[in-house]
């Protein structure tokens, strides 16, 4: 689990570093590491450096220096002035200079472009001649490494501002809002968090890893049985989406669910010509799952509040979320995406889309649920403010039946027993991570069929 920190408060963490070890250098630490990330990220070849006036082009500056020991590196002050002393150290290791036309010449020959004009202290939006020249390194398909954040991002939001695009970056001690909230988090392409020896503050959002998923997954053991591992009842599904129900069920059984029923309105014949291990009707259950497919039938309301009465966690998904009783939901969790959220809030999408992490923290305080927001970022909220940003995948599950599979995921690792904050953080990135381990356009059933090789993985990744 990483912390995601902003902008000030990298700052003060730095400060208390300098304030403990006065004259430590930061600066040289932090250029070491962005040469040693250039030399492993690109192949051999000039590098041009395009430098800002501030720290961040100081970074850069010094890496300049490090790397013109093995190969010609240029660098563009484009801001005219540079960071004093790393510009001295620049010269001095033979870097050239070259003025705004001669970066555009240069990049027919560089074999990687380090943009280090702004960082923690970036402005959104760019100058018009490092615009064009950003755009110029996006149409020659030049690699850029981005020190700290790619220059014209916000650093402490996930909004898209005209930046460069890069294919790496290397941020310090952790990371910041633009990293890991699209789209800014697009344009960052693989994020490398460095340490400079600052440590890093405790803050309430944070970002899932791989390796979270892993030692989080139930994994059965000698003395396991299917009440240990956990009963899901599905409600899914209603005979305008049938489809709903097969996947949710299909996510709940791929994701290792103890036994599934199902109560849903779906008939029994199709879902057991399809997973035949479903046992059909109510009976003893850890957790339940809500809503899926339901589509705009009467009744809802008086559904959620029957499933209430079973006392176990439910997660609730679609059309279930607009039912939902009064009352607090402790230990439930809810699945919205950005246009369901909208309305159990009473604003627009595109308020959500803009302000994801007040929108879901207000949804799971008011509630008590735990709230998975889903879409190209997915957040977790927790009724007490903390939010947690599940592993990241591509845009191939943004498809019309990825949310049923994935409330069947969350079902079975609730019925496991995980807190509901925590299956729906484990339930987006398993389906994110198998996504991005087959890549291309699988319907969702298909992905559904492949979690349980992500899960084999990542299990065997786990030390012993
Ligand atoms: N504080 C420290 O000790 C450390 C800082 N480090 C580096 O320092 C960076 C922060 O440095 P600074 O605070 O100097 O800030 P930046 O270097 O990010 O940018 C500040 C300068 O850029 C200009 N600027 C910002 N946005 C602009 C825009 N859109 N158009 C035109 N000009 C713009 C500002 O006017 C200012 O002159 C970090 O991102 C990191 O790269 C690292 O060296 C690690 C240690
Ligand atoms: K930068």
């Amino acid at each position: 689990m990483r912390a995601v920190i902003s902008a000030a408060e990298m700052r003060a963490a730095e400060e208390a570093v300098f304030a403990a070890e006065p004259g430590v250098d930061l600066m040289g630490r932090a250029a070491a590491e962005v040469a040693r990330i250039a030399r492993v990220t690109s192949p051999p070849g000039p590098v041009l450096v395009v430098a800002g006036p501030g720290n961040n082009g100081g970074d850069g500056l010094f890496a300049a220096a490090d790397l013109a020991a093995d190969r010609p590196v240029v660098v563009w002050l484009a801001m005219e002035r540079g960071h004093e002393d790393g510009l001295a150290a620049a010269r001095a290791a033979g870097c050239a200079e070259v003025d705004a036309l001669g970066a555009l010449d240069g990049l027919a020959d560089a074999a990687l472009v380090i943009d280090a004009v702004t960082g923690l202290g970036s402005r959104p939006g760019l100058p018009d001649e490092v615009a064009t020249f950003a755009a110029a390194c996006e149409a020659a398909a030049v690699p850029v490494l981005a020190v700290d954040l790619p220059s014209g991002l916000d650093a402490d939001s996930g909004r898209a501002h005209p930046s460069f695009r890069a294919h790496d970056t290397v941020t310090f001690a952790t990371v910041k809002p633009c990293h890991v909230q699209a789209p800014a988090a697009d344009r960052c392409g693989r994020v490398h968090v460095v340490d400079i020896g600052v440590d890093v503050p405790a803050t309430s959002l944070r970002q899932a890893e791989e390796s979270d998923v892993a030692a989080w997954w139930p994994a059965p053991h000698s003395a396991s049985d299917k009440y240990s591992r956990g009963v899901v009842m599905v409600d899914t599904g209603s005979a305008q989406y049938q489809g709903a129900a097969l996947l949710s069920v299909s996510g709940a059984l791929h994701a290792g669910a103890g036994m599934v029923r199902y109560t849903g309105r779906v008939p029994s014949g199709l879902v057991l010509s399809r997973f035949p291990s479903v046992v059909m009707g109510e009976g003893r259950a850890q957790a339940m799952v809500l809503g899926s497919g339901w589509g705009d039938g009467e009744g809802s309301e008086g559904r959620v509040s029957a499933a209430r009465l079973h006392g176990v966690p439910a997660v609730v998904d679609a059309d279930a979320l607009h039912a939902l009783p009064a009352g607090r939901l402790d230990g439930w969790l809810l699945t919205p995406h950005a246009g369901e959220l909208a309305r159990m809030l009473g604003c627009t999408r595109a308020h959500v889309e803009a302000e994801p992490l007040v929108c879901v923290r207000e949804v799971a305080r008011h509630t008590g649920a735990a709230v998975l927001l889903k879409g190209a970022t997915q957040y977790v909220a927790e009724p007490s403010g903390r939010v947690t940003v599940a592993v990241a995948g591509p845009g191939w599950t943004a498809q019309a039946g990825s949310g049923d599979v994935l409330a069947g995921i969350c079902g079975s690792l609730l019925a496991a027993g995980l807190p509901a904050w925590r299956a729906g953080v484990v339930g987006a990135s398993v389906q994110a991570i198998t996504a991005a381990r087959n890549p291309g356009p699988h319907p969702p059933d298909e992905l559904a069929r492949r979690v349980p090789a992500t899960v084999a993985e990542l299990l065997a990744s786990v030390p012993q």
